[in-house]
């Protein structure tokens, strides 16, 4: 049957040939050798985990035997381990329109949100209602309902729908915080950052953007929209590896006034005097909680290397082509095999990935896993597609869908092993 979804995939078509003369075109196209992607596969699924920077392996090799080997404790001194969270928190600072000291890379998203949630609420005592998405990646709201039980038990937890309108009914003189996805991890649906956040602060709310699926997918202008709080991982479009470090915002005008919950003692002012009463640190590092896991900054900072070889710009101009593509594609292609398409198909509408739903999306992903295409699969029945515009090519599209197509066609999905479920998906 596999053998029959390859012929069927590759039986040349005009559109296989037109989109290896964008390849040959695109002025991107150089990125891809930066990264180390398996042979004879499409990988489509870096808004889950981005591919690994080719550099990561002497960069990593170089820390463990001469850093941490050699240099041992030295090290922390003589290669600045310590201060790693800062100095890669202002390179991150660049690709999210964020200022110098504004971001610090450390921590997981949840941890991060807990953090900056937290200090939001202070910063709006007098107010109770807290809103947030239903449609949120679930950690979120998870932070925002165990803080709000332990830590603010007179606030209460208001959850709108997917499109900005919702947020807009729900905001009043009582809202402290709000608290949404730029880019939501199921449908692609990007939020417009500007028009929300003018529009929370006009009420005298605050509000927290989760950029899990921006950063490092499309331009964000955290001071041009004059945001309040952020929060990130890197492991995405960031290409920093699994449990890489996530990162965390705070607008300059609040940073002296809000408080980090996590008092750890690498947060204090002056951690190596070893006081034993808590003083925060005056600047972003009042966020840090305990020791970096240094090792994990390395394979971030090369894939900041590469960011810093190119701009967002020309990666979102790459990424919109990308899925505008696959979105044609599968209107042609996919619809008449059951198959929707439910991404907006506005650009300005969309992040950097494409979702399709289908009744039998887990045995279909599998299939087309097995077939060499990785995509991921999100319940109840949505097939996920990223494009890293880094190292996701036009043919890649176009074979993509060529290969799903051929999938339904054959019904090679049917088989009965795709329909075994996995712990992690
Ligand atoms: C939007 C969003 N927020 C948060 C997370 C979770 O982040 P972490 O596991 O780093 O806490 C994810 C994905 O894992 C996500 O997609
Ligand atoms: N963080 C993940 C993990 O540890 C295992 C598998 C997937 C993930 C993810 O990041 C999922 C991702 N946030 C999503 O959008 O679904």
């Amino acid at each position: 049957m596999i053998d029959a979804v390859k012929a069927a995939r590759d039986a040349a078509s005009p559109q296989q040939k037109e989109c290896q003369k964008l390849d040959w075109e695109d002025q991107l196209a150089h990125f891809r050798q930066m990264f180390d992607l398996p042979k004879g596969e499409i990988y489509l699924d870096g808004n889950s985990l981005g591919a690994m920077p080719v550099s990561a392996v002497p960069a990593m090799q170089e820390a463990m035997s001469e850093g941490w080997a050699k240099g041992l404790i030295r090290s922390w001194n003589a290669r600045d381990w310590h201060m790693l969270p800062v100095t890669v928190g202002d390179r991150l600072a660049k690709l999210m329109g964020a200022k110098k000291g504004e971001v610090l890379a450390a921590d997981s998203t949840s941890v991060n949100l807990y953090k900056v949630f937290c200090a939001a609420m202070n910063l709006r005592s007098d107010r109770r209602k807290v809103i947030s998405e239903r449609n949120n990646f679930p950690t979120d709201v998870h932070i925002l309902q165990g803080a709000i039980a332990n830590v603010f038990p007179k606030a209460e937890l208001a959850l709108a729908g997917d499109d900005d309108d919702s947020v807009l009914e729900l905001l009043d003189t009582d809202t402290a915080v709000v608290c949404l996805s730029h880019v939501n991890y199921r449908t692609g649906r990007l939020r417009d950052m500007a028009r929300l956040t003018s529009a929370a602060h006009e009420v005298g709310a605050l509000v927290i953007w989760d950029l899990a699926h921006s950063l490092g997918a499309l331009p964000v202008d955290l001071t041009g929209c004059d945001a309040d709080f952020a929060v990130g991982c890197s492991y995405k479009y960031m290409n920093g590896g699994p449990g890489a470090p996530a990162w965390l915002f705070v607008a300059t005008r609040h940073l002296g006034e809000v408080q980090n919950p996590l008092t750890g003692w690498q947060g204090h002012a002056v951690p190596f005097a070893f006081e034993i009463d808590f003083q925060p640190a005056g600047s972003i590092e009042k966020f840090r909680v305990g020791t970096p896991p240094v090792l994990s900054y390395l394979p971030l900072m090369e894939s900041l290397s590469i960011f810093e070889q190119t701009d967002m710009q020309a990666l979102r101009d790459k990424s919109l082509r990308l899925t505008g593509m696959f979105i044609e594609l599968a209107e042609q292609r996919l619809v008449q095999h059951g198959l929707s398409v439910i991404t907006p198909k506005e650009p300005a509408e969309r992040g950097s990935q494409v979702a399709l739903t289908h009744e039998n999306g887990w045995p279909i992903m599998q299939a087309l896993i097995e077939a060499g295409v990785i995509g991921d699969f999100r319940a109840p029945d949505i097939l996920r597609f990223g494009f890293t515009p880094l190292y996701v090519g036009f043919e890649d599209v176009w074979a993509a869908v060529a290969t799903l197509e051929a999938i339904m066609e054959t019904g090679f999905w049917r088989e009965d092993r795709f329909s075994e479920r996995k712990l992690v998906t």
